[in-house]
Parts: C-alpha cells; structure tokens; sequence
C-alpha cells in the first residue's frame, strides 16, 4: 500500500542532515530500468521520500511493492499527466528513465522520434514543478535529450547548467569491469576471490553513442603495471563503446540494458546526493553543459561527457580531459564530430515545436 504525499525536504536549499534526507522522483519507474532503479533509491540511506511516476498504472504497483523494502524513505506512486505535478513537488533529484528502448538493428538516435517529446514534456513539468531539483536524464539518445531538457528549461527561464546532467554512468562502470577483466585474466586463469579482484577507474568522456563514447584508457587509475597493448586498447575501446548493443543483441528484441543501468544510475544518484549533502570529492562522469572545459568550449561543443564535481549546488567543478594519447586524440576528433549534430538535432526539435511540451505541462 501507498502512502499519502506529506511535503518533502526544501528543495531549494537542500541540506542533509541525520534526521534530514532528501526526495527523490523517477519518471518512467514502471519500466525495465525505472523498477530496479526504484528498488535501490528506495534502499539508499539519504533518502526519506521517493516517488515513482509512469504512464503506465504498474507504477503504483512497484511503489506497493518497494514500499515493503525497510528503509526510511516513503514510497509513493503516481500515475499520468495529472499526477505529475504531485510526484515532483518539492523533488531534490529526478531521475528520467522514461522511453522507449533500442531493439537489434537500432541506433539510439532511431529512438529520437519518440523519445525526444517524453523528455521535452517531462522537463517542462520538471521546469514548473521542481525547478531547483538537479535533473539526471537517461532516456536515450542522451546526447540529443540532454540539449532538448535544456533548451526547454531555458523556455521556461529556470535553466540552471550546473543542475542538469545526461547519465554515461554506465560507460564508466563498463570501462571499470572490462579493464578489471581484461588486467585480472592475464594474471591467472583461475577464479579470483573477490577481494583479489583489481579495482580501476577508468574516466569516460564525449557522449553516450557509439565513437562519442571515449574512454581515456590512458588515465586508468591505478595504471595497470605494463600498461595496456595497442590491441587491448583497441578491443576494450571497441568494447566499451559497443557495450549498450551487446546488451541489446543478447536481449534480442526484449530491450536493452536496465539492471546495468539501474545500477549505474544508483551509483550516480548516490554521487548527486552526497554532493548535495556537502560531501566533498562526489567526482564522477556525466553529459554537462561547459563539459570537457575550455578545450571543448573552443570548439563550440555546448555538452559534453567528462569529471565532474558534485555539490550542493549541482556541478561544481568541470575537469579538463587531461593529457591525451594521439590516439585518444583521434577519437575526440570522431567524438565532436558525430555530437555537433546530435546537440543541433536535439535544440532544433525544440526551436520547431517550441519548449512548451504536449500533455504533461503540470
Ligand atoms: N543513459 C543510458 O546509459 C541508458 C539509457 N537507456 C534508455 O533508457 C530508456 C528507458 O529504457 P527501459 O527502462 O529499458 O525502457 P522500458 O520501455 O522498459 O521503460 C520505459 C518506461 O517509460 C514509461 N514512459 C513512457 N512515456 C512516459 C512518460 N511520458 N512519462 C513517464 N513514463 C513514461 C513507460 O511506461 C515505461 O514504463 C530508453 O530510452 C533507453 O534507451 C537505457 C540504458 C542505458
Ligand atoms: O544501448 C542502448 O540502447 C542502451 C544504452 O544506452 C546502453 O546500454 O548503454
């Protein structure tokens, strides 16, 4: 059973405390990445309201079923445009999940046609609903979504950069498991005790579709002793970058990666919070307006995957990309070249339908 909406935190200035915590919305929680995504906010300790929105009813089903979880936060389901507005009042952190998945033979831009008006519509009751909350978008293609939430926001004259973020997450967790895999085999063929297995980072910047996926496997940290060969470069670049249709082949039509991703987009949430916590050093990856720093700014890219840091006030710190091998170099030319027209495609869709959504305005 649900429970009754009560007010949430203050989410213009949000301040966590042991006997504070935040609130949290997922639009799209019904689906194959919003329910687990559900069941891990629901379990993480800085959250004390969580609701779960979709068009579809069964959101108010997976809010009865992760409402048994026990955990502080109190669950509650929302279902269609008129409900909306309630899930997200008061929101510190909504989390987009909403839309349609890739089957084999698609792109993420394929899903543009469909995906493009959930997030203009969502954002638009983001903008009038939760207009300080920090916006974390998953809904692919994410480096097109991204300049669309954007450029409504800035319609809507509540655009805050340092609050919206597009969710490459998982291209970071991607990069950690196949490098461990990849260093820890060499090693020893037999299974490694888990406290044996080698733990990397592995920044990850561009975008979230095939080459605008760019790992920086020479930023590896720590470095794998002997580094990596050309051909290991190549083959975990490959892929890293091929990772969400690996998913999408083995599903074989039933959809892409949502456990994955459920999963990444927890671990990034749990950075969002805790920078708006006060924590310091909430440093990871993601799709930001300024991303890439002043490099990517001179080529006139607005958005762009790289480290950023996390606060109270949402990014607060842009890094630059950093020494790059000519190799990685050859892929950042690929990179900007491929995303200057995913972000043109995403602010045109808006200059052409305007930023004031179809159904979901409240
Ligand atoms: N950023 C990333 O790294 C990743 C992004 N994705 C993307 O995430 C999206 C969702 O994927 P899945 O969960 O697998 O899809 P799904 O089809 O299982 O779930 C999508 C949910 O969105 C709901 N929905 C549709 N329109 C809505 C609206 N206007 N408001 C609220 N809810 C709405 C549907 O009812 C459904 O419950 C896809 O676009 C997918 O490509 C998937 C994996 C990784
Ligand atoms: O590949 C897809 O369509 C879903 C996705 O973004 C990923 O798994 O990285």
């Amino acid at each position: 059973m649900t429970r009754h909406l009560t007010r949430a935190p203050v989410a213009a200035s949000p301040s966590f405390s042991s006997s504070g915590g935040f609130a949290v919305a997922i639009l799209g929680a019904a689906g194959g990445i919003g329910q687990p995504l559900s069941l891990l906010m629901k379990r993480h300790p800085m959250v004390t309201s969580l609701r779960l929105f979709d068009v579809a009813p069964l959101a108010k089903g997976v809010a009865a079923d992760v409402s048994h979880v026990d955990s502080a936060a109190r669950v509650d389901g929302f279902v269609g445009d008129t409900q909306l507005g309630a899930a997200l009042h008061g929101a510190d952190v909504v989390l987009i999940p909403a839309g349609v998945p890739r089957k084999p033979g698609m792109t993420r831009d394929d899903l543009f046609n469909v995906n493009a008006g959930i997030v203009r519509d969502l954002t638009a009751a983001v903008a009038t609903h939760a207009p300080a909350a920090i916006l974390l978008v998953i809904s692919n293609p994410v480096n097109s979504t991204v300049p669309i939430a954007a450029e409504v926001l800035k319609t809507r004259g509540v655009y805050d950069p340092k609050k919206l973020m597009g969710v490459t997450h998982l291209d970071v967790m991607r990069a950690r498991t196949f490098v461990a895999d990849a260093v820890g085999g060499e090693e020893d063929g037999e299974r490694r005790r888990a406290s044996e297995r080698p733990s990397y980072d592995v920044p990850v910047v561009g975008g979230h579709a095939g080459v605008t996926i760019l790992p920086l496997l020479s930023q590896t940290k720590p470095f794998p002793r002997g580094g990596f060969s050309e051909k290991e470069i190549a083959s975990l670049t490959d892929r890293i970058q091929n990772g969400g249709t690996e998913v999408v082949e083995a599903k074989a039509g039933a959809g892409s990666a949502t456990l994955s991703m459920a999963a990444a987009a927890a671990e990034f949430a749990d950075l969002a919070l805790r920078g708006l916590a006060g924590e310091r050093g909430a440093w990871g990856c993601a799709y930001v307006d300024g991303g890439g720093g002043s490099e990517i700014k001179a080529r006139g890219l607005e958005f762009f995957a790289s480290k950023v840091r996390l606060g109270r006030r949402g990014v607060e710190q842009i890094a630059g990309l950093g020494r790059m091998t000519p190799g990685e170099r050859v892929g950042l030319e690929k990179a900007c070249e491929e995303l200057r027209g995913s972000i043109a495609k995403g602010k045109a869709f808006v200059a052409a339908g305007g930023g004031d959504g179809g159904g979901a305005k409240k």
